[in-house]
């Protein structure tokens, strides 16, 4: 897959704050990005940056291998800011048809498209309200069509969930899909990791304005994975003893096993098979990124902030 975005030691500080300290990344072409971390970590400062809304105090921001030019290539670019970036007076139909325009479309194909959205998203009836008249939920809804409405390359949402009801946040995530299968470059910003788990490829995470992991929700997951299964057995093996493992959790024929070290899982079942104990269920638990996040920043009160949200 081809790079669509480099991002190279940038730096932005506001005086002594450093919101962004010599982060680097590269984003593959068509792929759904996370950029994640907790409240103050330096992710809007980051998209700040790579929507040519901030310069960088220091390094390089490279779209499709060149230079990022913040007037030229900005149409190249749909950003959804999580903050409301609409205006207020205007009529939901106008605003759509003004914001492609002013994208570049012509008012032909901004009619064609905002038509095709507002029907699949049942936004029709909506054309002549008021912005102000809006739910937040509609808001959102209305903030994320105008964000793709003129087909850009690279599509930069900022918490793109937060108001939403499942079924509007199901219909967006769909579309997120949509969107990167037909080769759009997804980068997803927040600080709610298990949205993250199921919809990104690769992930970013910042803390303090620096990266303290970059990788694909897959590796950084067995990088992290403490060797955990949970079992369900028909019955009890005689002796629930052996050096393969050590139970962290058992309630009645279910269990959770760590696999002691020099021992791999086959072990495991191999002790339960020789002890007569038919097998039901044996599977890996993975960490979640929330887990990994925490055990990264231990001890600071971020984590604890962290521990309070998953509790
Ligand atoms: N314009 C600014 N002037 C001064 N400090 C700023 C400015 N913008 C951001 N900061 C500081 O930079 C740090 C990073 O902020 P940023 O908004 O990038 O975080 P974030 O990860 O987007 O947080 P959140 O999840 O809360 O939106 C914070 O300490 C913030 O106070």
């Amino acid at each position: 897959m081809s790079t669509i975005l480099e991002v190279q030691n940038l730096k932005k500080y506001f005086s002594s704050q450093k919101a962004v300290d010599d982060i680097s990344f590269t984003i593959s072409q068509g792929s759904i990005f996370g950029l994640l971390g907790p409240n103050g970590a330096g992710k809007t400062t980051l998209i700040r940056m790579i929507t040519g809304i901030f310069y960088p105090d220091a390094g390089n921001i490279l779209l499709n291998g060149k230079k990022f030019d913040p007037v030229n290539d900005v149409i190249n670019i749909g950003y959804m800011p999580e903050e409301r970036g609409l205006y207020k007076k205007m009529k939901v139909g106008e605003q759509a048809m003004y914001l492609a325009q002013l994208k570049g479309m012509s008012k032909q194909d901004a009619f064609a498209n905002v038509k095709e959205w507002f029907e699949k998203f049942e936004m029709q009836s909506w054309w002549n309200k008021k912005v102000e008249d809006l739910s937040k939920g509609m808001g959102q809804k209305l903030q994320f069509v105008t964000t793709v409405l003129h087909e850009p390359k690279l599509v930069i949402l900022d918490e793109p969930f937060s108001g939403l009801d499942p079924v509007n946040s199901n219909l967006i995530k769909d579309e997120i899909f949509n969107l990167a299968k037909k080769g759009t470059t997804i980068i997803f910003s927040t600080h709610r990791m298990e949205q993250v788990e199921e919809i990104c490829d690769h992930i970013v995470l910042v803390n303090k304005g620096q990266k303290i992991l970059d990788g694909s929700v897959k590796e950084i997951k067995q990088q992290f994975k403490q060797h955990i299964f949970t079992a369900e057995v028909d019955r009890l093996p005689a002796t629930l003893q052996h050096p393969s493992f050590s139970i962290v959790k058992q309630n009645g024929t279910d269990l959770t096993l760590k696999i002691n070290e020099g021992y791999q899982s086959n072990d495991i079942l191999l002790h339960f098979i020789n002890q007569q104990s038919m097998i039901v269920a044996y599977h890996e638990i993975l960490p979640s990124l929330n887990e990994i996040f925490i055990r990264l920043i231990e001890g600071t009160p971020t984590a604890r902030q962290f521990e309070t949200v998953t509790a």
